[in-house]
Parts: structure tokens; C-alpha cells; sequence
């Protein structure tokens, strides 16, 4: 079977591009509630990059050339149906039938270095669709110059190989409504194709800025950040045009962001937000960047996620002053800073509490008092500080341990739902 001629992919794509009802196309919605997601790693890379986003997408394009494929969307994932789409006219290509058929899609965005969280998504995204596209790709917009894009985990060939099995146990599974039907992994080329912009906080480009919930919290310490979710999650979902998308609820600011993309630039897409999964011994929320820790800083890594822990027993006992709620979290922290301190530099962990809120579930504007008919979010971030002192032989984790920032947050449930 050969490709159809590009002309032909292009004008599919046009079609597409200007059919602005896609709702009434639609087959009925239904309502959903939460749980998880999925991803692969980045193969990006362009022509119009700066040199330096250059040579890091090089060398990740070159791990995992065995599963890439060719451009025009006729490559599928080893030993499976997985289809492999690397550009947009591909993408849309593989769309159009399924709008025609009313046949439900969605997508989950990802950066790839696949865990659990991201196949619970998946996982959830299948039962309630048709279809389920996998997007796979480290956007460069939403990390500082000072961030860790250069060293982001990147494991190819383990997430084509997450895929591929979660795949195979959605297909035994009657469950399903749908199953992954397609990775997209594009270049930084084809998600930018005027040219990337740059990582700056002044770069000139086509950016969407949700403000001013974008600038709290995380926004404050990554003050691009949202900049880029939100622009490069606008060009996801023009490009692949879904029903539904996978966000999960570990990156809850970035879920009031989306959902405020998507009500005030009127898409029509159903955002649905995931459970954060967790490790089931200590609870520490799975991350991609856990990797980089380490075992003893691992060790020490469920800090924030304890202090959460005790403000929301305070809530849950009937407490709604911001003061006390927080104040209980924050002592916990100093208490383990304090053990720390006490140890030798070949034992202890340093990390530096970034912030520890209590939020508007809507705005993740800081409140005093918690509204027992709307709840909140107690959120935080910390910043895991390298080793001092290596032990002989000790791992430091991925990239030599560098300083690592963890986020998680618990969300305070409205009093009648207690
Ligand atoms: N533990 C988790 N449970 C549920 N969803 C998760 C979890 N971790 C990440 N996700 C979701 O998966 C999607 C893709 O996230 P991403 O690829 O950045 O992984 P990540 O683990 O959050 O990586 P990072 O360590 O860079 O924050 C996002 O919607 C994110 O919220
Ligand atoms: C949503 C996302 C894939 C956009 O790059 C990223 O922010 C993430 O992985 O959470
Ligand atoms: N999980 C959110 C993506 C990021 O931190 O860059």
C-alpha cells in the first residue's frame, strides 16, 4: 500500500482545519470523573532551533531511531497497531475517518519517561474513548534557560515498550471502549514551524498566557512555565482535535490552566482530570523527575507529601484557618530539616521548602479560610538539593543527582462531599 500523495494529506487537513462545529459531530459525551495518563520520549529537532536545543534533540532522536518511522504516518510501534505519527498532516490524516465516524478521541499529552501515572491516564482515556493518542514530546517552551531541558529523562524504547504492553492488556480487556490507536511524537520543527522562539521570558512569538492564575505558585519559580504548557497544550489540541484530554491531577496548577485555556478560548474539548498515582509504599507521587534522586534523597523525597498529609488530618478534623492548616504542614518541615541538619554530610539530604498553599480550586488564589462549600488545594514544591557527600560507590541518580524540584498537592474536598 503506498502513502496518499502529500496534496491529498494536505487538503484532509484543510478540511479538517475548517470545520468549526465539530461538536455536532459528535457522538454523545459522557460524563467522566478522574484517573491517570501516558507518554514517549522527544525526538525533536529543527533546522530553525538555537544550536543548543539542537544538539540535545540530536542525540535523543538517535536513541530511539529503531522505533521512528518515516513522516507520513504509515509506521506503526514494534509488534503492535500502534500507529507512529510524527507530523501534523500525518496526524490528521489518521483523524479525519474518526470524525466522520463519530467515533470518540483523546489524547494524552506527555514528555515521555513513562511511569505508572501517565498509563493510568491511558488507562482511563480507553475506556472512554473510541480512540486514545499518546502525544510524546519534551516542549522546550516551558523550561527556564536555567532548567533541566537538557537533561529531562528520556526513554524511548521503555515507553514504546509501556505502550505496547498496556495496549495489549486494554485489548484483553472488555472494559474498553477504545485502545491506544496513536503515538505522536513530532519534531520541535513541526510544533513550531515559524521557528522555535526561544526559552527567554521576553522571547518574541506566538505564546498563550494564562494569566494571572499562570504567574502563582508554580508560575512564580517558573515564570515561562505556563507560557509554554499552555501554548504548546493549544497546539496539541488543534493539531489532533480531541473530545477529551488526559491531565492529571499531580500537576494541579497546570489542570486549572488548561481548563481555563479551554473556557476562555472556547475549544471544544472535555478536560478530564486523573488521580495522581503514587508509589504504594510511602505514597511519593510517581514523576518522571524522580529519577534524577537517588536512593537516599528518594528516602527523604515524600517530605512534602507528609506535610500535606497532616494539614488536610487538620482540615479533616474541622479546621478552615489557613494559619493553622498550613501551620502544621510547615512545622513538619522543619522538624525533618532540623533531623537532617544533625546528620554528616555522607547521610543527609537538603532540600529547601519553595512553598507549601492552601488555594481557590479555581483560581489557586491563596485563601484564608477555606469555604466549606467549595474546599481547596493544598499544594507545595520543594527543591531537593544534591548530595554534599557522596558515599563510595553510592548512586546519585539520573545525570549525577542535580538539584531536583517535587511538586505535589491534596485536594481539600467541599464539606458535604466529607
Ligand atoms: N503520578 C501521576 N499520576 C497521575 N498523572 C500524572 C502523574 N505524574 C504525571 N502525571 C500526568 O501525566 C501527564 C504528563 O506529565 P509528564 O510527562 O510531565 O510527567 P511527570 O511525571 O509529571 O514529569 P515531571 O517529573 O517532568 O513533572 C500530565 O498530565 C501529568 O499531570
Ligand atoms: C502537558 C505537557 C505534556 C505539556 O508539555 C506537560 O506539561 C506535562 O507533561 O505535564
Ligand atoms: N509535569 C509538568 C511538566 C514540567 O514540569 O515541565
Amino acid at each position: 500500500m503506498h502513502p496518499p500523495p502529500r496534496c491529498a494529506v494536505v487538503a484532509a487537513a484543510l478540511i479538517r482545519h475548517t470545520t468549526t462545529t465539530t461538536t455536532l459531530l459528535r457522538p454523545a459525551i459522557l460524563k467522566t470523573t478522574s484517573r491517570a495518563a501516558v507518554s514517549l520520549p522527544p525526538r525533536s529537532v529543527q533546522a530553525a532551533s538555537p544550536p543548543r536545543l539542537q544538539s540535545r534533540t540530536m542525540a535523543s532522536s538517535s536513541s530511539c531511531s529503531s522505533s521512528r518511522g518515516n513522516a507520513n504516518g504509515l509506521s506503526k510501534l514494534p509488534s503492535s497497531p500502534i500507529r507512529l505519527l510524527r507530523t501534523v498532516p500525518a496526524l490528521r490524516l489518521w483523524r479525519r475517518p474518526h470524525l466522520l465516524d463519530h467515533r470518540t478521541v483523546a489524547l494524552v499529552p506527555t514528555m515521555g519517561a513513562l511511569h505508572a501515572g501517565h498509563l493510568s491516564l491511558i488507562r482511563q482515556a480507553a475506556r472512554e474513548n473510541h480512540h486514545v493518542v499518546v502525544s510524546i514530546y519534551v516542549n522546550p517552551a516551558q523550561f527556564g534557560i536555567a532548567e533541566d531541558l537538557d537533561s529531562y529523562p528520556k526513554t524511548w524504547d521503555s515507553d514504546v515498550a509501556q505502550l505496547v504492553k498496556l495496549d495489549r492488556e486494554l485489548a484483553d480487556d472488555g472494559q474498553n471502549l477504545g485502545r491506544i490507536s496513536a503515538v505522536f511524537a513530532p519534531t520541535t520543527q513541526e510544533m513550531y514551524p515559524g521557528g522555535f522562539p526561544g526559552q527567554e521570558i521576553d522571547s518574541k512569538g506566538s505564546f498563550v498566557t494564562i494569566t494571572p492564575v499562570g504567574e502563582r505558585l508554580e508560575g512564580r519559580t517558573r515564570p515561562t512555565f505556563f507560557r509554554g504548557v499552555a501554548t504548546v497544550c493549544m497546539k496539541l489540541f488543534n493539531i489532533v482535535q480531541p473530545e477529551r484530554v488526559y491531565f492529571g491531577q499531580k500537576d494541579v496548577q497546570q489542570t486549572v490552566v488548561i481548563k481555563r485555556l479551554v473556557r476562555d478560548f472556547a475549544m471544544p474539548v472535555e478536560v478530564v482530570i486523573g488521580r495522581t498515582e503514587r508509589d504504594p509504599g510511602d505514597g511519593l507521587a510517581l514523576s518522571s523527575r524522580n529519577v534524577y534522586l537517588g536512593e537516599r534523597r528518594r528516602g527523604r523525597a515524600t517530605v512534602l507529601y507528609e506535610a500535606l498529609r497532616a494539614a488536610e488530618g487538620v482540615y479533616k478534623r474541622g479546621e478552615r484557618r489557613r494559619g493553622v492548616i498550613l501551620g502544621v504542614a510547615n512545622m513538619l518541615v522543619q522538624d525533618v530539616l532540623r533531623e537532617e541538619s544533625r546528620k554528616g554530610p555522607e547521610e543527609r539530604v537538603r532540600f529547601e521548602l519553595d512553598y507549601i498553599s492552601l488555594a481557590d480550586p479555581d483560581t489557586m488564589e491563596e485563601i484564608e479560610v477555606v469555604d466549606p462549600a467549595k474546599g481547596g488545594i493544598l499544594s507545595g514544591a520543594i527543591k531537593m538539593l544534591p548530595v554534599e557527600k557522596a558515599r563510595e560507590g553510592e548512586d546519585l541518580g539520573h545525570s549525577g543527582g542535580p538539584a531536583v524540584r517535587l511538586i505535589d498537592n491534596i485536594i481539600l474536598e467541599p464539606e458535604e462531599k466529607n
